[in-house]
């Protein structure tokens, strides 16, 4: 320890607070005996993999219509803050660990993964502020200074929006910016664009969950094609200087052995070849859950047809779980992780992933949830790790845009050192 610096911890606060959708979700607030404070808040999935970590909620509470999380903050306060008090914040590791043994379940349904993480990034923060040290230079040291490309979901559907759009998230990605700065630039420019393409169409320009446009649509081509004009009109190459990516979700679309998308069914072969398809005729760069959480087989097809041409990002299929990423690597499954920090629950396990992901040639792509708060521990991550990519939402939603702020006060601070993934190749491949 160093010398006047008391890192251990003395208390602990947590309580309900609401997401971005005004639904419960909890933060927590980890205090030191040296005076050093840390604050986070936990975000919430809507379209959630069925083999991401417990979220725990009440249930059966009358609070906000029954949808209460209340049990997740008293189990902070009985079972979380008697153990924890006292030990060094500086050690994330045996914090972690110590908080998997308490909850003692696979999937942390014990305490609720909620519950865990919250505290889990309380004392990292913590931990960094007695430092003064800022999150991403404590997680990440001294090679902390590669601002991440972000992938922006600008049109949203499946079960992020009540339109009639299948795929879930339709994102631009301004991938040759100079700088972080330029690309969120470019970002919010094609967002305008967009919202001007739109109307000239007749169309909607209310916004869903992450703050992309949710207009209903003829077909997910019509989503791609009204992309590609809005690029142009904003004066950039579509492909070149902003290409496209998607969240097909593929987990909620399938039925039975079929996926239902367009209005009618189709085999696992003939949703292979549309993906195929779709790539052949837009640039894009990216498919997320292009298939079923648990279509193993037909995830390894689609890897040999499409792996070496697009990033191919499992994220139900994966839920930031070493064991599923391991699984994945021996199959041949895809080749990018979402890291998604409420999928596995502590800190600890999601630099592991991370970390197993890279030393397999997986990238990683740090991730926001449907339902959000304004904690912005997701874009220090990105910096911190190096992932070179960021998916955070719109340009509309300050939930999502302050994820955007803090890279943007980030790339300020590390001025000369800073670098843009983009134009060192660490985008998308
Ligand atoms: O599917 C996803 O990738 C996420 C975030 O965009 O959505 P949710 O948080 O609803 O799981
Ligand atoms: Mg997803």
């Amino acid at each position: 320890m160093l010398e006047g610096l008391d890192t251990s911890i003395e208390k602990i606060e947590a309580r309900e607070i609401l997401d971005s959708r005004g639904r419960p979700t909890i933060e927590a607030e980890v205090y030191l005996s040296g005076g050093a404070v840390g604050l986070a808040q936990v975000p919430s999935g809507a379209s959630t993999g069925s083999f991401e970590a417990h979220e725990l909620r009440d249930g059966d509470s009358s609070r906000y219509g029954g949808k209460g999380v209340l049990k997740a903050v008293i189990n902070i306060e009985e079972k979380i803050v008697p153990t924890l008090v006292g030990m060094n914040a500086l050690e994330q590791v045996a914090i972690d660990r110590t908080l998997i043994d308490l909850d003692g379940s696979a999937n942390k349904a014990n305490l609720g993964a909620n519950a865990i993480l919250a505290v889990s990034l309380a004392t990292a923060k913590a931990a960094a502020n007695a430092l003064g040290t800022p999150l991403y230079r404590y997680l990440g040291g001294t090679l902390a200074n590669v601002l991440p490309v972000p992938l922006m979901n600008v049109i949203n559907g499946g079960a992020h929006a009540d339109n009639n759009v299948d795929i879930q998230e339709f994102m631009i990605v301004p991938i040759s910016a100079p700088t972080f700065a330029e690309a969120l630039r470019w970002g919010s420019e094609v967002f305008a664009s967009l919202s001007a393409v739109l109307k000239t169409r007749g169309l909607l320009t209310g916004v869903g969950d992450e703050g992309g446009y949710a207009p209903n649509l003829k077909s997910n081509r019509e989503a791609l094609d009204i992309l590609m004009t809005a690029i142009e009109q904003a004066g950039y190459n579509a492909g070149d200087q902003v290409a496209l990516a998607l969240d097909v979700a593929a987990t909620e679309l399938f039925k039975d052995g079929q996926y239902i998308y367009d209005g009618a069914a189709h085999s696992p072969n003939a949703m292979i070849d549309y993906l195929v398809s779709l790539v052949n005729d837009y640039p894009i760069v990216s498919i997320e859950d292009g298939l079923s959480e648990d279509d193993w087989q037909t995830w390894k097809q689609l890897t040999e047809e499409l792996g070496n041409r697009v990033q191919l990002v499992g994220d139900d299929l994966f839920v930031t779980n070493p064991t599923r990423l391991h699984k994945g690597i021996d199959l041949g499954v895809g080749n990018s992780i979402l890291i998604k920090l409420n999928q596995i629950g502590t800190l600890t396990e999601t630099l592991e992933t991370i970390d197993l992901g890279k030393r397999n040639g997986y990238t990683s792509i740090i991730s926001h949830r449907s339902g959000e708060t304004e904690d912005t521990t997701i874009a220090d991550l990105s910096v911190a790790t190096r992932a070179g990519q960021i998916k955070t939402g719109s340009l509309s939603r300050s939930e999502r845009i302050a994820k955007y702020n803090r890279l943007l006060r980030i790339e300020a601070e590390l001025g000369e050192q800073a670098v843009y993934a983009g134009a060192i190749g660490f985008g998308p491949r």
